[in-house]
């Protein structure tokens, strides 16, 4: 996720080259720039110019050269091409500095009143997200919130939805097994099965999802939310990015106006049907969370509006996510067949021929190669490529100072493929994760890996997600095995964003019945 704004100056003393600084489309790389920099203990230091990234044009930036879905890779080929810790890049006459270093990563997302979220991006995703966990700004109000969310994500409460994942992962087996030996793209069929799952553990009702993609006619009172996602995304992505026009200019905005109303019906439907169900101390759902504290404190912080907010958010992070590095897994996996074999293997071994729904759920995390699996495409196709965050004062990153308000992008894509942290970064090795390998194959810095981000705005789902994929993908590789259309190959698929981390070019693999 991108956001960038007009760049403020930083405090710099009368000196020449500080021009330099405060006017990032110079392309001096060596120039040191003077500075007093409010937040380092040294009354003047040196720093260096943040590098602007080459060959961009004074207000598009590099956009003639990449489409705006494509930054991210954009970035990475410019950090691996320069060697550099972090860019300077402009888009639409704004600026945000990008950063690869893991030093950096950690320091910023450790660091959240220092490093705040970016208001300006919130506010202009605030029809579709409101004031849901992943976009509330004020830290009190966050922390109050996730403590309500907080006893569905506890590791027994996510471990009691074991057998809910393997049969929502039985359904997505079946859905692919009806489908043997034809092509299929896998990102959509895994978008709808984890669409499934949050909304049977998240809100106690099943969207039926994965049935509706196999249904010839939709009946007529369905509303396929996987669709309205499709209206919502790009638009968001590019509303994200800020743009200085009007949000009703913005390309897509009144499709993407009418499937957030779409979604919010569906939302305010959930609450009402919940509501009139009663809450039982059995379900212990998100939503009968939210609404057991709001019955406790009438008048609090669980506004109808608030538990609106959180529906509309988990209903894309519980789901898009967890759908895209599931179906980067099957694909990387159909495209190495030995790898796919030392999966099956782990899987007989461990599992045994033990029915998924006598296994217990530590079973399920007993599966270091799987795991490996699992964590390498969380490496090379993070689901959040980014975070954006504001510096609420001057801040240095290693050589370079950052003006108080300029946008920091940790960009969790570069970082995860950096050289210098990541021995054979470029390949994709399930096997750097098993603990023999993790100190000579694994992430050469604490702060190199970081899927779920880190702090106090990390990921809330980490676990749930893990177990979610664990399970699905150990139901599906039990019964399946994969072959990659275009052939086995080791090279990295081609990505992209829709408001989260996509495939460029579609993932598709041909299914057939294990064991054929
Ligand atoms: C592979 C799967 C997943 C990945 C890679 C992932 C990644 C992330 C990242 C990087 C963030 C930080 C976002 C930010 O600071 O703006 C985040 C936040 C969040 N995630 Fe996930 N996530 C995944 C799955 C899930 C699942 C399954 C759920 C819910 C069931 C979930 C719910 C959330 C929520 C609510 C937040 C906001 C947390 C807060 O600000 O307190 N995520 N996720």
């Amino acid at each position: 996720m991108h956001h960038s704004q007009t760049r403020p100056k930083p405090t710099a003393t009368s000196n020449s080259s500080s021009l330099c600084h405060s006017r990032p489309s110079c392309s001096s790389r060596h120039a040191t720039v003077v500075l007093s920099c409010k937040a380092s203990s040294a009354p003047a230091a040196q720093y260096e110019p943040v590098p602007a990234v080459r060959g961009g044009l004074p207000y598009i930036g590099v956009l003639h050269r990449t489409p705006v879905n494509q930054l991210f890779s954009f970035v990475e080929r410019e950090f691996a091409e320069t060697g550099v810790r972090c860019l300077d890049l402009q888009v639409f006459g704004r600026h945000a500095v990008y950063t690869r270093h893991p030093e950096d990563i950690g320091s910023v997302l450790h660091n959240p009143s220092k490093w705040t979220k970016a208001p300006l991006m919130m506010k202009r995703l605030d029809r579709w997200l409101g004031e849901g966990l992943v976009s509330e700004l004020d830290p009190a109000r966050h922390a109050a919130a996730r403590d309500v969310l907080a006893p569905a994500f506890r590791a027994q409460s996510v471990k009691d939805l074991v057998p809910l994942f393997a049969d929502v992962g039985q359904q997505l087996a079946a859905a692919l097994l009806s489908q043997a030996g034809s092509t299929i793209e896998l990102e959509p069929i895994t978008r709808r099965a984890t669409l499934d799952v949050i909304g049977r553990a998240g809100f106690g009702h099943d969207f039926g999802a994965l049935q509706m993609a196999q249904q010839q006619q939709q009946q007529q009172d369905q509303v396929d939310i996987v669709k309205l996602f499709d209206d919502i995304l790009d638009t968001s992505m590019l509303l994200i990015m800020n743009p200085p026009l009007p949000d009703a200019l913005v390309p897509g905005h009144s499709s993407y106006c009418a499937a957030v109303d779409a979604l919010e019906a569906v939302a305010l439907r959930l609450l009402q049907e919940r509501r009139q169900q009663g809450i039982s101390p059995q379900n212990r759902s998100l939503l009968s969370f939210m609404l057991a504290a709001q019955q406790a404190a009438p008048g609090g912080l669980v506004s109808d509006k608030h538990i609106r907010d959180q529906l509309m958010t988990f209903m894309l992070a519980g789901s898009d996510t967890s759908a895209t590095s599931l179906a980067f897994c099957l694909y990387e996996l159909a495209r190495r067949p030995q790898a796919q074999q030392a999966v099956r293997q782990e899987l007989q071994q461990v599992l045994e021929d033990t029915p998924i729904d006598q296994l217990q759920p530590d079973a399920f995390s007993s599966l270091p190669y799987l795991t490996g699996c699992i964590n390498e495409c969380l490496r090379l196709y993070p689901a959040a490529p980014g975070l954006a965050r504001i510096p609420q004062q001057d801040a240095v990153l290693g050589p370079h100072l950052v003006p108080q308000g300029l946008p920091v992008v940790v960009d969790f894509f570069s970082c995860h493929r950096h050289p210098e942290f990541w021995p054979r970064a470029s390949e994709w090795l399930p096997e750097r994760w098993l603990p023999s390998n993790l100190k000579a194959l694994g992430p050469q810095h604490p702060d190199a890996f970081m899927p779920f981000s880190a702090g106090s705005r990390s990921c809330i789902g980490r676990y749930f997600a893990m177990l979610e994929m664990q399970v699905m993908l150990a139901v599906v590789l039990r019964q399946l095995s994969f072959a990659a259309v275009g052939g086995e190959g080791s090279g990295q698929a081609a990505a992209a964003q829709s408001f989260t981390l996509k495939s460029r070019d579609g993932l598709r693999v041909v299914p057939t019945a294990a064991g054929r």
